[in-house]
């Protein structure tokens, strides 16, 4: 069978490293460009012996002609790159799947004020598709320009939505707490990630405004059918990989079956595990692998939902979220390259 020409555009980084990882053992992308700036020039697996015997690539300065003639470009790169970028692969038939912000938030203005910058690509932003598929698959499918979500926007919206889509909580009120191991910063060098910094100890941050509010509110919405209003706080936590959303919602009336909702919602949905009632998920259990896992509870007052979400903020947080969605884009079988189970213990 015919392979798909892959470009990855920021292979540096951690999600870039991922996505390498990931199309490595996916048996219909063959990989064709892989650029950094920085590294031209360097075997992949000699910045990432992970990948030895897996990847023989060898980075090189983005070129748009060589990019031009891939099937499909990711681009795993900063804020502010894509938007320059995407437009033209677009018109020459590339399918872009971007793993940064910059076609997330509909609202141009609101990506000014949270991002800082000014959107350069208007058109481009109206016609991409949110890449959360449990969500929003159809799009997908036909879209040219996905934008795939932030790590914390995911584990919260496949947390909230169920209740949300159903009518069943207050839309004013949610809260959203959710922790995030130290790769979620990106693998450029910042005190802030530093061992010293980071190791036994924990913190809340973005109290005041996070930029993954705007984009939780955007699909929140979108769900409830009206505009929600989410108190967002995302906390750092000492280990690698993985985020732990503990979601909070208040019945409007009384729920028989809160776990029989999530597993009606996610019934047939590969990449969503509802655990058994009672359950508390464990970000190692979703380590490596592109699943979220769900454990919706009901409060000892009977009205307040506590929701655990987890998920690897590498993988259905980013990367393996990115090639679901390639995988749909493509008509191919959405779990392609996708159904390692994660690492254990
Ligand atoms: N880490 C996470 O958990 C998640 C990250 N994301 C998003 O994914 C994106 C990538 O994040 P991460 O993997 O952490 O990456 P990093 O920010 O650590 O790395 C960025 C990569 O982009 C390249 N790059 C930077 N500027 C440009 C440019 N102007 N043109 C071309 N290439 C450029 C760099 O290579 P070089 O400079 O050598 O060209 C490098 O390979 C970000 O937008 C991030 O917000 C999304 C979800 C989760
Ligand atoms: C722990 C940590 O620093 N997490 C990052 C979010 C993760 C991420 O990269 O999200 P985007 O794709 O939207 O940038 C942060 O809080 O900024």
């Amino acid at each position: 069978m015919e392979s798909i020409k892959i470009g990855i555009i920021g292979g540096t980084g951690y999600t870039g490293a991922e996505l390498l990882r990931l199309l490595a053992r996916h048996p219909r992308a063959e990989l064709r460009v892989l650029t950094s700036r920085q590294e031209a020039g360097k075997r992949a697996d000699a910045l990432f012996p992970a990948l030895r015997g897996h990847c023989d690539a060898v980075f090189e300065v983005p070129d748009p002609e060589r990019l031009a003639a891939c099937d499909a470009v990711f681009f795993a790169t900063p804020h502010g790159t894509a938007m320059q970028m995407a437009p033209a692969l677009i018109e020459r038939g590339v399918k872009v799947l971007d793993l940064s912000a910059d076609f997330r938030l509909k609202d141009a203005a609101e990506f000014q004020r949270w991002y800082k910058l000014e959107h350069s690509a208007p058109a481009a932003l109206a016609e991409a598709v949110y890449g959360l598929p449990e969500l929003h698959r159809e799009a997908i499918r036909r879209a040219r320009l996905v934008a795939c979500p932030g790590c914390y926007p995911t584990a919260v919206q496949l947390g909230l939505a169920p209740l949300l889509e159903a009518g069943l909580v207050d839309t004013r009120g949610l809260v959203a707490d959710c922790k995030s191991g130290t790769s979620g910063g990106g693998r450029e060098a910042k005190i802030g990630s530093l061992y010293c910094e980071v190791t036994e100890s924990f913190k809340a941050y973005g109290v005041p405004g996070h930029r993954h509010l705007p984009e939780i509110t955007q699909g929140l919405s979108g769900c409830a059918g009206e505009t929600v209003g989410i108190t967002f706080v995302p906390h750092l936590v000492p280990m690698s990989r993985g985020i732990h959303a503990t979601l909070y919602a208040r019945l409007r009336k009384p729920l028989a079956d809160l776990r029989g909702l999530y597993a009606q919602r996610y019934a047939g949905e590969a990449f969503v595990d509802v655990l058994p009632v009672g359950d508390h998920p464990e970000t190692r259990s979703v380590r490596g692998a592109n699943v979220c896992r769900i454990s919706p509870h009901l409060g000892p007052d009977g009205e307040t939902v506590v929701v655990l979400s987890v998920i690897d903020n590498l993988v259905k947080g980013a990367s393996g979220q990115a090639v679901q969605c390639f995988n749909l884009m493509f008509g191919l079988p959405e779990t392609l390259g996708l159904d390692a189970p994660a690492l254990a213990p």
